[in-house]
């Protein structure tokens, strides 16, 4: 005869401990580990030890239950999820309830908000306690919904996170996955719209953006524009619409319009004292021997005001090399900008990035051996990097003069000291939070928290 207790492949258990009465877990003597769905998990010290506070939404697929939790970390581990990629994860240890018997379990805290089960019970927790019969479910009872909300008490308790909507065109690029994780991580609920598939109703009484489908988007609280330079002018477009309905929006329109314009760019700043490397604007000039002289002669940079990621930066070394690039460009009626060549930055430039008037973190980018461009496209790799109290100055001030609440300053070492060569208003976050390790795709998160006002909402009762 055996005192194990036989569980199916999905059961109600509970962790008195939390204040978790009860929550769905599947079984699953495949995964070794335990795990609970949880968010905006930090730790903290008490009387010497480390322990971790999380919140826990206990119901499946719902957000109106939050418990705050805290619990002694047991340890940290590295492990591998369904889809084969690695988490560090705390690991806590807690009593969990099944039927009328309970003990001690280790479960590693993660957000499995977009898993089917909050809770996943592992065979390390089964201990020699349990049979799995996978044939049956919830042998120790079901819950209604309407039970599960008398429970925890819950009457229309308001949704804790805001609701953010990223407005970009490709939701795999490395950027956009940190944006939405990072919102998702501070317990909000992120919404990734295509640019192109969102369209607006212009109407004075009730202005309306909607979605593919024909989806009103009207419930959102923040909108992050990373519109590429191709879809300038129609992500400006639906940003302003957003503001118009009241959302607020990380950077705002009017901002990022100004600083597509490359050459209205250069001019503000310079109006406002920053320093950039002398410059000539052009669109098709006669007198291309003036144009070069206007910048001090050859050697030369030639852009093309209208490329990115280092393409249609071109270094004319002689005077000869210059005529030709201004006359190619200039047959191909393109709108270019001469630049004084600035050599004894040897290929190296800075990029700062700057939030709410703070850089939260800068790199050096070096261009490739043989290559004057430091794009990371252009094959520029990226390393830490102090900057001077005066680099500090420029970049915060360049990103004020262009009204940008998040911007990505790029400054080159000169001679004369720092000059400032661009600055863009959708910066990329993989070169900068993969050399630093600094977790900007939140900090871009906690600026939107903080010009709305949210506070992390009190915890629920969790007494019995
Ligand atoms: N005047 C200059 N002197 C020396 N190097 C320069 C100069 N201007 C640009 N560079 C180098 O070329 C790179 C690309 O130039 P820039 O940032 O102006 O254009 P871009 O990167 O194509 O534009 P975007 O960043 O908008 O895509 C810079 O990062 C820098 O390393
Ligand atoms: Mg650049
Ligand atoms: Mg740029």
């Amino acid at each position: 005869m055996t005192n194990k207790i036989i569980v199916g492949s999905e059961e109600w258990c509970s962790l008195p401990g939390l204040g978790i009465k009860a929550v769905k877990a599947r079984v699953d003597s495949g995964a070794a580990t335990s795990s609970i769905h949880a968010i905006n998990i930090t730790t903290f010290k008490r009387n010497g030890s480390t322990w971790v506070s999380y919140e826990v939404h206990p119901i499946q697929g719902s957000r109106k239950v939050t418990l705050l939790c805290e619990s002694k970390l047991i340890d940290r581990r590295v492990i591998k999820s369904s889809n084969g990629e690695t988490e560090r994860r705390y690991v806590i240890r807690e009593q969990l309830q099944l039927g009328d018997q309970s003990w001690d379990v280790d479960l590693t805290l993660t957000n499995r908000a977009s898993m089917g089960f909050r809770m996943l019970l592992g065979r390390e927790a089964m201990g020699q306690r349990i049979l799995v019969d996978p044939s049956v479910n919830y042998n120790f009872g079901d819950y209604t919904e309407d039970e599960i909300n008398l429970l925890y008490g819950n009457k229309n308790m308001p949704s804790t996170g805001l609701k953010i909507g990223l407005l970009a065109s490709n939701p795999n690029l490395y950027s956009n996955r940190r944006i939405m994780e990072a919102g998702l991580q501070r317990g909000h609920e992120m919404f990734f719209y295509n640019i192109q598939q969102c369209y607006m109703k212009l109407d004075a009484s009730e202005p309306e953006v909607h979605y593919r489908d024909g989806r009103i988007l009207n419930d959102l609280d923040a909108v992050i524009p990373r519109i590429r330079p191709s879809m300038t002018f129609y992500g400006c477009a639906l940003t302003r619409h957003f503001e118009s309905l009241g959302v607020m929006a990380l950077n705002n329109s009017e901002a990022i319009t100004q600083s597509r314009d490359k050459l209205f760019s250069l001019q503000l700043l310079q109006k406002n004292n920053l320093d950039i490397p002398t410059s000539g604007f052009a669109n098709s000039p006669a007198d291309t021997t003036d144009l070069i002289d206007m910048v001090g002669g050859a050697p030369l940079i030639v852009k093309l005001l209208e490329g990115t990621q280092g393409k249609g930066v071109v270094l004319a070394e002689t005077r000869k090399a210059a005529e030709s690039v201004i006359n190619a460009f200039k047959s191909l009626k393109a709108n270019l900008l001469v630049q004084e060549f600035i050599k004894e930055a040897q290929g190296k430039d800075l990029r700062c990035f700057v939030i709410d008037g703070k850089i939260v973190a800068s790199i050096e980018r070096t261009a490739a051996p043989g290559e004057f461009r430091a794009n990371i496209h252009q094959g520029g790799t990226a390393s830490l990097v102090q900057i001077t109290p005066e680099e500090k100055k420029l970049a915060i001030k360049a990103a004020k003069t262009m009204g940008l609440q998040v911007a990505g300053v790029d400054i080159i070492r000169s001679s004369k000291g720092p000059l400032l060569l661009e600055i863009n208003s959708s910066p990329g976050l993989e070169g900068i939070e993969t050399a630093t390790g600094i977790d900007v795709a939140g900090a871009m998160i906690d600026s939107i928290e903080k010009k709305l006002g949210w506070k992390r909402p009190l915890p629920v009762d969790t007494s019995f």
